[in-house]
């Protein structure tokens, strides 16, 4: 990979051992993905923060670390609310080693919104390159908002946020950005839907590039879910949703004298002559997206907010609880900065006995852990909390997990 002068110094270690290491993983990284030279990034997200997800290890590595970030970076979410810790019941040793972890990253000038939506704290703009690794932030930066990242791991991210750089390969590439499978749903869907839809769907998709041709227009919270879960329960950085996408795909030029293809003679799969559907399809099938949203249980904890829940998702949790209290454990997740922001909202939560918990989630904190049945309306939080907390989890609307909150059942 081509480096500039400059870039040959940091990678000679003439601006000392931090950049020159960080420097070692970019030319890795670029020279594994034939990326011909390093472009500017306008951000970083650095996941692998949680003292659960990193160890000793992970802090050791980050402690070794001097310098500070060239262009702005925030912190994935860490293994505990960092002013409910106790009532959380997270042991002394846990949130000192975890403190540790988060004053490492603090010392390298990373800020730590410890949350998995930075897009809501600042929202790219399309075409940005970023250099974000939590896998629901990149799919959402990429898919939603037309930026370009790819699924960058956390010493990645922390070294394009210390070298203000990442190798221009992926994603960052329009060519690299093009449908790759058609994904076809035959009624309208809605809510949890969506993230049983990308849980169903990620797992026959891999790291393919996904192109849904829906019968319902997706709300941004809804798009925000489908990615998490394709990303979880596949490896999707990137989906379209034809009609819906920022990249609205017209035709490359050497794909212009093609006719549009007709998949199928039904009419409902011809392709209007600005869109590419990829020939390779995928059908859900509208039964198993419906049973795999309302899976029945007695869970002894609901836990929303995977990604951190929006302030419409707030205010949507708080219409259905219709003034009841809960009689279950119940966590909502969220950034800190969002729920400060909306304090009256946050205080409505918390008097019906829901936990609003910051900087954290049900899956990267080992709070979730004394469980037995998780209840959650995510198709992320469905695929990853039994491997990474060890409890059973069941998938319900949001009106559902509602709704056993309250009844106790
Ligand atoms: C599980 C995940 O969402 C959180 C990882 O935890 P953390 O980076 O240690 O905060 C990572 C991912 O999916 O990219
Ligand atoms: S809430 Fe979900 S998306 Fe966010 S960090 Fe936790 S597991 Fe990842």
């Amino acid at each position: 990979m081509y480096l500039t002068r400059e870039e040959e110094n940091i990678y000679n270690g003439e601006q000392g051992p931090t950049l020159q290491k960080m420097m070692e993983i970019l030319v890795a990284l670029g020279d594994i993905y034939d990326a011909k030279k390093l472009i500017q990034v306008k951000s970083a997200q650095i996941a692998g923060v949680s003292y659960k997800t990193i160890g000793d290890a992970g802090l050791e590595w980050i402690q070794d670390l001097e310098g500070k970030v060239r262009i702005p970076a925030v912190l994935n979410p860490m293994g505990m609310d960092r002013e409910a810790f106790v009532e959380m019941g997270i042991d002394p040793h846990f949130a000192k080693k975890q403190e540790e972890i988060i004053r490492a990253y603090e010392k390298l000038g990373i800020r730590p919104e410890c949350t998995c939506t930075p897009y809501y704290l600042n929202r790219p703009r399309f075409g940005d390159h970023l250099a974000w690794s939590e896998s629901s932030a990149v799919c959402f930066a990429n898919s939603v908002l037309g930026a370009r990242t790819n699924r960058e791991g956390g010493p990645s991210a922390l070294a394009a946020a210390l070298i203000g750089k990442t190798p221009y390969y992926g994603l960052h590439i329009t060519e690299n950005r093009y449908p790759t499978v058609t994904v076809k749903v035959d009624e309208p869907i809605h809510g949890a839907e969506y993230g049983a839809l990308g849980y169903l769907a990620g797992r026959q998709i891999g790291d393919g590039i996904p192109i849904f041709k829906l019968k319902s227009t997706p709300t941004e919270d809804e798009l925000k879910h489908l990615g998490a879960a394709l990303a979880a329960s596949g490896a999707v950085a990137l989906f379209h949703v034809l009609h819906v996408s920022p990249e609205q795909y017209v035709l490359p030029p050497d794909k212009m004298d093609r006719e549009p293809q007709r998949l199928e003679s039904e009419d409902d799969w011809q392709v209007p002559e600005r869109f590419f559907l990829p020939r390779e399809r995928i059908e859900v099938d509208i039964a198993e997206i419906r049973e795999t949203a309302r899976q029945k249980a007695s869970p002894d904890i609901i836990a929303l907010g995977c990604p951190h829940a929006s302030r419409e998702e707030l205010e949507e949790i708080l219409s259905l609880l219709h003034g009841r209290k809960v009689k279950k454990e119940v966590w909502v997740c969220t950034g800190r900065s969002l729920g400060e922001k909306n304090p009256e909202l946050i205080q409505q939560l918390r008097s019906s006995g829901i936990k609003v918990l910051y900087d954290t989630c049900m899956v990267v904190s080992p709070a979730a852990n004394q469980f037995k049945c998780m209840m959650v309306n995510s198709g992320k939080a469905l695929k990853y909390t039994p491997a990474m907390c060890g409890v059973d989890a069941v998938m319900g609307t949001t009106e559902e997990c509602i709704e056993v909150a309250c009844r106790g059942d």
